[in-house]
This record gives C-alpha cells, sequence and structure tokens, in this order.
C-alpha cells in the first residue's frame, strides 16, 4: 500500500518514529494508503529549511523568475490533472464533477493569479518638504514577511491550501504547510509538481499529522515561523492564534459560519431554489460558506419548502466516478457521527423533517462509506443549537420572517459573520440589506461567485483578516517605508 511522506527541504522523507496513520476513503471506508505522522523533530527540520531557503536562490530571484516558476506550477498541476483529479476525490469522496470544475482549476489558478498580482500591485509614494528647503522622498517596498506556516482543512484541500500557498509564495516567502490530517494527497502531490517547476529545495515544505499534540501544534509552536494562515473551525482558530501570541507572530484566520440566506418575495423563485441548493448542500454542504439556515419571506414560505423539498429528493448520492451523482458523502464516519447527532437534536427540539434526516440506502461496496441524506427542517426555535452551530453538513433549516428588518435582525443574530446570500429582484432592497448584513461576503442573488481579486473573509468569530486580491499581498508582504532626504 502507498505511504504518504513528508517534503521537507525538497525531499520525501518518513518520520523518525515510524509512527503512520490511515488515510480512509469516506466513500467506502477502505484504507487508501498510509500516512507519516511527523513528530517535533520532523516540523523542525521542515522549519528549518524553509527559514534557510530565504537566504537561498529563492531570495535572490527576480519577480519576472519567482513569478515564472509559479505559472510553471500552475501548469504542472494542470498537466496532472487526472491524478490531482483522482486523489481528491478518492480522499474526500466528493463527485468529479465537482472537483474537476472547482478544486483543481483553482488549484492552478491559485498560483497563476497572484504570480501576476504582485507584478501589478502598486506600492505608495509620498514627496514631503524639509526646513532646509530640498525635501524629501518616501517610497514604501514589500518584502515577504519570511516562513509561513499553512495549516489547511479537509473539504477544499487543494484550493485551500494553494489559495494561501500561491500568495505566500508569489510575495517571495517560503512555506511548511499542515494539511488535514483527513486529506493529504494533494498536498503531497504538490511537491512533485513544485521540484519540476523549478521551486528550489526547502520553499515548499510539507509535514503530516494531526492537530492538538501533533504535527499542527508543533508547527504553531515553532519561533522560526513567522506568521500563519488557517481554515477551519473557529475554537482551532483560537488555539492556533495563542500560539502565535508567542513571538507576536501575524495570523490570518478564516474560521466557522452559520451564515443566513434571505429570500423576499420579489425574488426570483427559480434563481433562489437553484442558489439554495448548491449553498445548502454542494460539496456535502462542507462549505465553510454555506447557508444552514435560511430565512423566507412568509408570502412564498410554503412554495418554497416544497420546491427545495421537490429539489433535494431530486438530488442523486454517490461515489466520485458516478458522473450522475450530485453529492457525495461527508469526509469521515467521525463527521458523520456529528452531522447525524445534529440530525437527531433537530428532532428532539422539535423539527419538523421535511426530507431526509437519516442515512441513505446504499450498495454493498459502498455501506462502509460515510454517506448521510440531504436533510430540510423547518420549525425549529432561533435558540436550538441546529440554528446556532456550525454542522458542516447537507442540511437547511427554514424559518419564515414578515419584515425586512425582521430578516436583517435574524441573519445577525449570531456570533459568526462569514457569508451570506440574500434573494431579491428589487436591487435597491438587496443592497440596503447587504449593507446591513454582519458579515464578511455577501452575494446577491447568486452563491459561491468567486472573483479572487475580492476581499475574502469573516467578520465576528468566523475570522481575523482578509485573504484575495491586494489583501493577500499585505498579509504575505511586510511593506517598509524608505525615506530619502533629498
Ligand atoms: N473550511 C472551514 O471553515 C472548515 C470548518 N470546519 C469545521 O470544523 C469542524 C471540525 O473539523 P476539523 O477537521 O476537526 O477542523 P479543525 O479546525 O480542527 O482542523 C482544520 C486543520 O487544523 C488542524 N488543527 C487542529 N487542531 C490544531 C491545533 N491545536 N494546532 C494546529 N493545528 C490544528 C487540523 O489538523 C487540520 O489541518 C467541522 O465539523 C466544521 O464545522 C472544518 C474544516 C473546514
Ligand atoms: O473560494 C474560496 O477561496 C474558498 C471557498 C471555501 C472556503 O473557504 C471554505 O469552505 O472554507
Amino acid at each position: 500500500m502507498k505511504d504518504i511522506k513528508h517534503y521537507i527541504n525538497g525531499q520525501y522523507v518518513g518520520s523518525a518514529s515510524g509512527k503512520l496513520f490511515d488515510n480512509v476513503n469516506p466513500a467506502n471506508g477502505k484504507v487508501i494508503s498510509k500516512v507519516h505522522e511527523a513528530g517535533r523533530d520532523e516540523v523542525d527540520a521542515a522549519v528549518k529549511a524553509a527559514k534557510a531557503a530565504l537566504r537561498g536562490p529563492w531570495g535572490k530571484m527576480t519577480l519576472e523568475e519567482r513569478t515564472g516558476i509559479l505559472h510553471k506550477v500552475a501548469d504542472g498541476i494542470n498537466a496532472r490533472f487526472d491524478e490531482f483529479l483522482e486523489a481528491e476525490c478518492l480522499d474526500t469522496g466528493k463527485p468529479k464533477s465537482l472537483a474537476s470544475h472547482i478544486d483543481i482549476p483553482r488549484g492552478a489558478a491559485n498560483f497563476k493569479v497572484f504570480a501576476d498580482m504582485i507584478k501589478n500591485v502598486p506600492t505608495e509614494s509620498f514627496e514631503m518638504p524639509t526646513p532646509d528647503g530640498t525635501g524629501a522622498l518616501n517610497y514604501a517596498v514589500r518584502r515577504p514577511k519570511g516562513v509561513i506556516g499553512v495549516i489547511s482543512p479537509w473539504n477544499l484541500p487543494l484550493l485551500l491550501m494553494t489559495w494561501k500557498v500561491g500568495p505566500a509564495l508569489a510575495c517571495g516567502n517560503t512555506v511548511v504547510v499542515k494539511p488535514s490530517e483527513e486529506t493529504p494527497t494533494t498536498t503531497a502531490l504538490l511537491g512533485e509538481v513544485m521540484k519540476d517547476a523549478g521551486v528550489p529545495d526547502g520553499v515548499f515544505n510539507v509535514v503530516h499529522g494531526f492537530g492538538g499534540d501533533s504535527a499542527g501544534a508543533f508547527l504553531t509552536e515553532h519561533p522560526l515561523v513567522d506568521g500563519f494562515t488557517f481554515t477551519g473551525e473557529t475554537g482551532t482558530g483560537e488555539v492556533i492564534m495563542k500560539a502565535a501570541a508567542k513571538g507576536i507572530r501575524d495570523i490570518s484566520l478564516e474560521l466557522g459560519g452559520k451564515n443566513a440566506g434571505l429570500v423576499f418575495a420579489d425574488c426570483d423563485m427559480d434563481k433562489a431554489i437553484e442558489g439554495t441548493m448548491r449553498s445548502a448542500f454542494a460539496n456535502c454542504g462542507q462549505v465553510c460558506l454555506g447557508t444552514e439556515r435560511v430565512y423566507v419571506e412568509r408570502s412564498i414560505f410554503d412554495e418554497f419548502v416544497g420546491r427545495l423539498k421537490e429539489a433535494a429528493e431530486g438530488m442523486k448520492i454517490g461515489p466520485p466516478d458516478d458522473a450522475e451523482a450530485d453529492m457525495g458523502p461527508l469526509v469521515s464516519l467521525k463527521h458523520r457521527e456529528k452531522v447525524l447527532s445534529y440530525y437527531q437534536k433537530a428532532v428532539d427540539d422539535g423539527a419538523t423533517v421535511v426530507t431526509g434526516g437519516g442515512v441513505p440506502d446504499m450498495p454493498a461496496e459502498l455501506a462502509g462509506g460515510a454517506w448521510v441524506q440531504p436533510t430540510i427542517w423547518t420549525g425549529l426555535p432561533e435558540s436550538s443549537t441546529v440554528i446556532t452551530d456550525e454542522i458542516f453538513g447537507p442540511c437547511v433549516h427554514l424559518c419564515p420572517f414578515d419584515t425586512e428588518e425582521e430578516a436583517i435582525e435574524l441573519a445577525n443574530s449570531l456570533p459568526y459573520g462569514l457569508a451570506s446570500a440574500i434573494w431579491s429582484e428589487n436591487i435597491t432592497r438587496a443592497h440596503r440589506v447587504a449593507g446591513q448584513i454582519e458579515a464578511g461576503i455577501i452575494w446577491v442573488n447568486s452563491w459561491f461567485l468567486r472573483d479572487l481579486r475580492t476581499p475574502f473573509g469573516g467578520s465576528k468569530q468566523s475570522g481575523i483578516g482578509r485573504e484575495g486580491g491586494v489583501h493577500s499581498l499585505e498579509f504575505y508582504t511586510e511593506m517598509k517605508n524608505i525615506c530619502v532626504k533629498l
């Protein structure tokens, strides 16, 4: 059976401890590969290699050379598209039809977009008078932050890891990546692409393992890491923030959400149903931007519930290779336990189960997989933990509202503030409501429509900082002002 090794200083290496853990295919419960678990020594070697590489050829390259290499990385992902696709779908169970349109193309785009952006972004300059009349010129330059610790999740493994690694490298940093223990394969494969593209040894490093008391914690505790970027649960973000405080290291955190969809009676119902289907069920509901609570204006509530139910019941659940499959399994049986516990809580709290609520019947060869039914509820009180907690499964609660003010209040009622989707053909209303929703990302009559130049991140407990476009460059560089007396 294949074993997945760390990628340190341009070489694939195993753990000195010999400790391995199972990488499981969530579509059938079978072990796909064995993964080396990094101890403190492997993490230390990776961080030191990354530190040294800052002073090596990488640190001396021209911008043209560096960004040229990143274009080759993107081309390398595209050249091995099918391999990345196969690996991502085996690790996550997601439909190939989804990963081939979103995950893998974005993996390549994340390198190209930021390579081009760093070449075109201006910095400031200010002329100033001086008492002797000769004046002075201030100008700012960007310099890499140093070694960036990248801790990435399992829901969009290649997409979210490269969303951080792409701009970090474009800005001249070096990285140590700790991919999720659930989905190590595409990050491991990226090492080969980096090597072939001419990325110098030590610039891109990967250590595998778990979070607390394992590779994740060893990385955040390492004093030579200059900054951390993390996507995942809010509680984990707090732990990483505490670790980063030691040594005053910078952080960028994209954390949990419990995003509201708002559907007004003046919406285009077809568009609202299609969009809500995606925002509730895409990637088996494992998208931080998803809408697990949707508020619908009372006059169209019954119609909306009926149409969403019909659409959800029309979805085909199946494995990655099934070209007809709309939805795969959850990432693991452990995660299914969490999701099913909320399915039970919903019933205990008095929900009407409109559809789903359990585990689907699957053929014998898939019976060991983490399958779960797409689920719609109505009738829960807003205090239920089903409404207040991020479940991260294919489920949505629908609740009626009567006024615009009430809808806004409901949307803003939780301590999260990542995203929201507003459905209304009255563009004046849509602007008015969008301006009042406490979230970092608002979609009007769409969902997950991504322009990589835009600020991306959450407010309240959904994160700190923004990535995307120039905001990524802000995080991954230090600005230095040079004042020249003329
Ligand atoms: N994109 C998102 O917003 C994601 C949200 N989640 C949420 O988190 C819940 C739990 O899923 P998990 O995989 O357990 O998320 P998590 O936040 O614990 O894991 C994400 C990453 O952080 C690492 N990690 C965990 N603890 C760490 C620590 N103490 N120090 C350093 N790194 C650490 C993990 O190994 C993984 O690479 C999900 O049910 C979902 O609600 C999970 C994954 C992605
Ligand atoms: O498009 C992106 O950059 C990110 C999308 C999704 C997430 O960040 C997530 O689910 O965590």
